[in-house]
C-alpha cells in the first residue's frame, strides 16, 4: 500500500487556495498552469492586482531564476513589450516572482475569434505580427533567446487593448558570454521548446540562435492568418521535421496558402541566416508592411475590438 504521507508535492499537485498569502499578496484565483508552475492573480493591500508565478524549490528544471533575471534586464531597454517584474522572493516550499497582470493570449484570441473562425483576418494578423517581432526583437537587444516563441506567450496588454506583449522567459538563455561575446554552440542539445513551433535547428538538436526564434515566430504568425499549420495534427519530433522541410520545398503552396506572398520571402529571409547572424528585423517589418499595402490591409480595428 502506498505510504500517502511520503509522497512528494509536485506542481501539479501544489496550488495555493484563495484567501492565503505570500507576503503581502492575496491570492484571489488562479489564471493558469504552466509546465514549471501555477501563476495565481493576487491583490495587495490598496486593492490592486498582479500575477504571482510560483515554482516548488524542489523541482528539478527550474526556469523561475531566468525569468526574473530576464525581466529585471529588460527593463533597462525602456521597452513597452513586457510585463513589469514588481517583486520576487522564496517560501520554504516555493521561489514566487510577482508581476504586472496581463489579459489574453494571442491563442485565445484566435481560437474565440467569432469573426474568422480559429483565425485572425489578415490586416489584424499582420499587425500582430509586427508587434510580436518587435517584442522577440527586444529580447535579443537584450541579449537572451527566447527558445520558446508560441502564441501563448504572446498577450494583450490590460492597458492598451492594441498591445502585445511578451510573457514567459523561463526557457531563455543569454546568447552572449560576460565579455560580450557570441556563445559558441555546444555539440548536441536536447529537445527544448514547442514541437508545432520549433525551428528545424531545435529538431536536429542544434544550439539555438536568434534566427530559431524568428524562425517560430514565423510559424506563429502563419498559424494566426489560416487557422493551423501543416503539421498542426501531427506528432513526433521527427515527422513534424520531415513536414516542416517538405514546407519549405514542394508544401510551399500548403504552407502559404491563403498567406500573402511577402511570408515566404520572410521564410527564404530567415532560412538564409546563419548561427552568429543577426536578423535584420527591418527586412520583416519591410515585407509585412508591404503585405499590407499591397492586398489594401487595415491593421485596425483589432478582430477582439469588433467582437466586443
Ligand atoms: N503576467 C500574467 N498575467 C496574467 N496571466 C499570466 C501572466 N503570466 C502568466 N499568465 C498565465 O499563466 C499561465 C502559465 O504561465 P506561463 O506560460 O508563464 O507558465 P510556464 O510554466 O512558463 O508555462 P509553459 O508551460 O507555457 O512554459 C498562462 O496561461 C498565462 O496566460
Amino acid at each position: 500500500m502506498a505510504d500517502l504521507g511520503r509522497i512528494s508535492e509536485t506542481q501539479e499537485n501544489f496550488s495555493l487556495q484563495e484567501g492565503e498569502t505570500v507576503s503581502k499578496y492575496r491570492i484571489e484565483g488562479l489564471l493558469g498552469c504552466g509546465s514549471y508552475g501555477k501563476v495565481y492573480k493576487v491583490s495587495d493591500a490598496a486593492n490592486t492586482f498582479y500575477a504571482l508565478k510560483t515554482e516548488l524549490r524542489n523541482t528539478k528544471v527550474k526556469g523561475l531564476k531566468m525569468e526574473v533575471v530576464v525581466l529585471r534586464d529588460v527593463r533597462n531597454l525602456e521597452s513597452d513589450r513586457f510585463c513589469e517584474l514588481i517583486t520576487c522572493g522564496r517560501t520554504k516550499k516555493f521561489n514566487y516572482l510577482v508581476m504586472s497582470l496581463v489579459g489574453k493570449t494571442i491563442d485565445d484570441l484566435r481560437v474565440n475569434n467569432t469573426k474568422s473562425n480559429r483565425k485572425l483576418t489578415l490586416g489584424c494578423g499582420i499587425s500582430v505580427g509586427m508587434q510580436c517581432l518587435e517584442a522577440v526583437h527586444s529580447l535579443h537587444n537584450a541579449l537572451y533567446i527566447n527558445r520558446d516563441i508560441k502564441p501563448a506567450n504572446f498577450c494583450l496588454s490590460l492597458q492598451d487593448h492594441r498591445r502585445i506583449l511578451m510573457i514567459d522567459f523561463g526557457m531563455c538563455r543569454k546568447f552572449v558570454d560576460s565579455d560580450g561575446n557570441l556563445r559558441q554552440p555546444r555539440w548536441s542539445v536536447g529537445f527544448r521548446g514547442t514541437l508545432r513551433y520549433a525551428a528545424l535547428s531545435t529538431h536536429y538538436g542544434k544550439e539555438n540562435c536568434r534566427k530559431d526564434d524568428i524562425e517560430s515566430w514565423l510559424y506563429v504568425l502563419i498559424e494566426s492568418l489560416v487557422g493551423r499549420l501543416p503539421w498542426s495534427d501531427s506528432d513526433g519530433l521527427t515527422f513534424v521535421s520531415f513536414q516542416k522541410q517538405t514546407a519549405r520545398t514542394s508544401g510551399l503552396r500548403e504552407l502559404f496558402s491563403g498567406v500573402p506572398k511577402e511570408l515566404i520571402h520572410a521564410l527564404f529571409y530567415i532560412d538564409s541566416l546563419q548561427f552568429y547572424d543577426e536578423p535584420d528585423y527591418s527586412i520583416l517589418r519591410g515585407l509585412l508592411r508591404e503585405a499590407l499595402t499591397q492586398n489594401n490591409l487595415e491593421e485596425h480595428p483589432y478582430d477582439w475590438e469588433l467582437n466586443k
